[in-house]
Formats: C-alpha cells, structure tokens, sequence
C-alpha cells in the first residue's frame, strides 16, 4: 500500500462507515444507446449501514462479518475487492462488517466499495480511480451526502436544505436483480424531477416528495409482489410518506417525528418476523464521528 501523502508513518488499520443509500426520488428520463438509463433522483443516506477496514498485509484479502454477511460473495466479485484492485491495491486484509441487506435497493455493495476507496484515499493515501467503473451508484456513495444524481449515476450534484428525515426501512427478504426491473420499464422517458425547494420541516418534505416519482417501483412490484405489502404496512403505520427506494425490494416510510418512527418499526417488525425493519434517520450527513467530511 502507498505511504500517506505526509509521509506519516501508515496506521496500522483504518475504517470507514458506509451507509445506506436512500433513492428519495428516481425518475427515469432516458435510455442510452448502450442500454444504461439516464436517471434523476434525490439520494440521502442513512445513519445504519456496513463497515470496512482495511489493514496492511502482503496479499488482498477480505473477510465478511456481522449480522447480514449471509450469502454476501466473499470471493474477487465482492465490490470492496473490485474496489481495492481497481485502485491498484494488492496487498492488504480489508474485514466487512456487514449490516444492510444485500441487493435491496439501498447500495449496500455500492456504498462499501465507495467506502473501501474513501478509506484507501483519506487514510491511507492512495489515488482514486474513476469510481463509475465499479457500479451508477457508486459515484454518489463517494459523496455519502444528500445528493442530486443525474445521467446514468455519474452526475452527482450536492443538496442542502433538506431536514434531517426521521423514517422507516423494510426489507422483505426478497432479493430484486437491477437489470431485471430496468429490463419490465414500460416507459422510459419519464419527466425530470422538479426543482428541489427548501424545506422548513420533514412534513413539507413528504409533501413535496408525494408530486415526485420512483419510475423503478411498479416493474419491481411486478416481479415481487412482497413489495406491495411492505408498502401497505408502512401507510398503515402512519407515515407520511411511503415509497421504495432504487429498484428495490427495501421501502421507507418518512415520519415527521423520531418516536413515531421508532414506534412504527417496533409495531411492523412485532407483526412480521421475518422482515428486516429498521428506524434511522436520513439525510443528516454522516453520523459517524471516525469520517473525515467527504468533498465532491
Ligand atoms: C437503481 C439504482 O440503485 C438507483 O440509484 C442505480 O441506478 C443502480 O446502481 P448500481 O446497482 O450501481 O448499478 P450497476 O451495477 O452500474 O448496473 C446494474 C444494472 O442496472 C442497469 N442500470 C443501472 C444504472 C443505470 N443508470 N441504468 C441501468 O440500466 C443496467 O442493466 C446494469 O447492468
Ligand atoms: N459488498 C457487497 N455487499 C453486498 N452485495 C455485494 C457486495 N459485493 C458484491 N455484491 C453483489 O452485488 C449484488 C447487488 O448488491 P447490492 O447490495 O449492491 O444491491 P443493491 O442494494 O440493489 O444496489 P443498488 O441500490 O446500488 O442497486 C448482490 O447480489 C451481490 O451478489
């Protein structure tokens, strides 16, 4: 691994947050001649996520740990990996800690290879390659930041004045290929996002939010219709706002209060067992006091 730009001696193993990436909007407004969907969507991240470490070593490897590392890949497929030789890494023993569901709509592979490359950048020094290379979300999960995303992923526009979003995650447990929702779009030249306005408060939020679009969600209810119970018990539970996030299958419910979301997700997880349920807080940059502040 590189020596840090200061010449500082390397510390010996340094780790960073990677959050969970919430698609508050994503309108599809185009396709592009080499299949890839022009997007435009508001982005906020969340204040639950996975971790990565990366410590010194002769050879790459990864280890997966934590509560959702089932079924995760282990091997060279694993988006920390691609990330680490993408950044011409070739020696050093990177552990995942992994707390968000994988292939659910909320970036979890995305979000840790942009925390192994911020890792690798900020702490350790090393030259950051083109991050689009490892995935259209990516990008914005370098930021970590509330964020406007437009072309394919790559056009990554910082937002302020968005209040901090108390709100409700659910997963169902059903796994959605990205392709495969992209793929049953019936249309694809959906309208632009409108202008983000500030906000005085979460109400005025999920106000405004409710005139915008997750184009990805009726294909994906489509092939999971698990998503569309989700979806119920969060209204029932008196959010107010409820959508699914990226293509799915995660949704969240937005609250206007931090006891009534947490309130929601003891009563939604209490009736459903099998789901992942959680409440968190969107939006309010990250909530980890180990990061550095990230510049786009
Ligand atoms: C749906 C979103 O999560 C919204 O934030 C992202 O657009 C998907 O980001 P991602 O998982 O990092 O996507 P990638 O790994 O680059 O692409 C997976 C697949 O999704 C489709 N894809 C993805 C992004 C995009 N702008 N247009 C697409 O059509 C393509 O079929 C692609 O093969
Ligand atoms: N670190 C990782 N964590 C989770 N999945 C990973 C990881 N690395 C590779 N993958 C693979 O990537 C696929 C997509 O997982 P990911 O969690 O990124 O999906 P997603 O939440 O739908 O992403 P997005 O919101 O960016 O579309 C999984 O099926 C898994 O096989």
């Amino acid at each position: 691994m590189a020596p840090t730009d200061t010449g500082a001696p390397t510390p010996a193993r340094q780790s960073e947050f990677a959050p969970a990436k919430i698609n508050l909007t994503l309108h599809v407004t185009g396709r592009r001649a080499d299949g890839y969907h022009l997007l435009d969507s508001l982005v906020v991240f969340a204040d639950l996520g996975d971790r990565v470490a990366v410590a010194p070593d002769t050879g790459l490897s990864l280890t997966v740990t934590g509560p959702m590392a089932g079924g995760v890949p282990t091997g060279p497929d694993n988006l920390v990996l691609r990330a680490a030789r993408l950044a011409g890494v070739t020696g050093a023993a990177i552990t995942l800690d992994k707390h968000l569901p994988a292939a659910a709509g909320i970036g979890g592979g995305s979000s840790d290879a942009a925390a192994t490359l911020r890792v690798l950048r900020d702490r350790l020094g090393v030259a950051m390659p083109a991050p689009l290379a490892l995935g259209a979300d990516v990008p914005v999960c370098l930021a970590a930041r509330t964020a406007r995303m437009r072309g394919i992923g790559e056009n990554v526009e910082p937002v302020s004045g968005l209040p901090p979003l108390p709100a409700v995650l659910v997963n169902p447990g059903v796994s959605v290929a990205t392709p495969d929702v992209f793929r049953r779009l019936s249309r694809r030249d959906g309208s632009a996002m409108d202008d983000i306005p500030a906000f005085a408060d979460a109400r005025a939020c999920a106000d405004w939010l409710r005139g915008q679009r997750n184009d990805l969600e009726a294909p994906a209810r489509a092939l999971a219709p698990g998503i569309g119970t989700v979806l119920t018990a969060l209204g029932d539970s008196g959010a107010a706002l409820v959508r699914m996030s990226g293509s799915g299958a995660t949704c969240f419910g937005l609250f206007t209060d931090t006891a009534t979301a947490r309130q929601a997700a003891g009563q939604i997880a209490a009736a459903n067992p099998g789901w992942w349920v959680r409440s968190t807080i969107l939006g309010a940059a990250h909530h980890d006091p180990a990061d550095q502040p990230i510049e786009l």
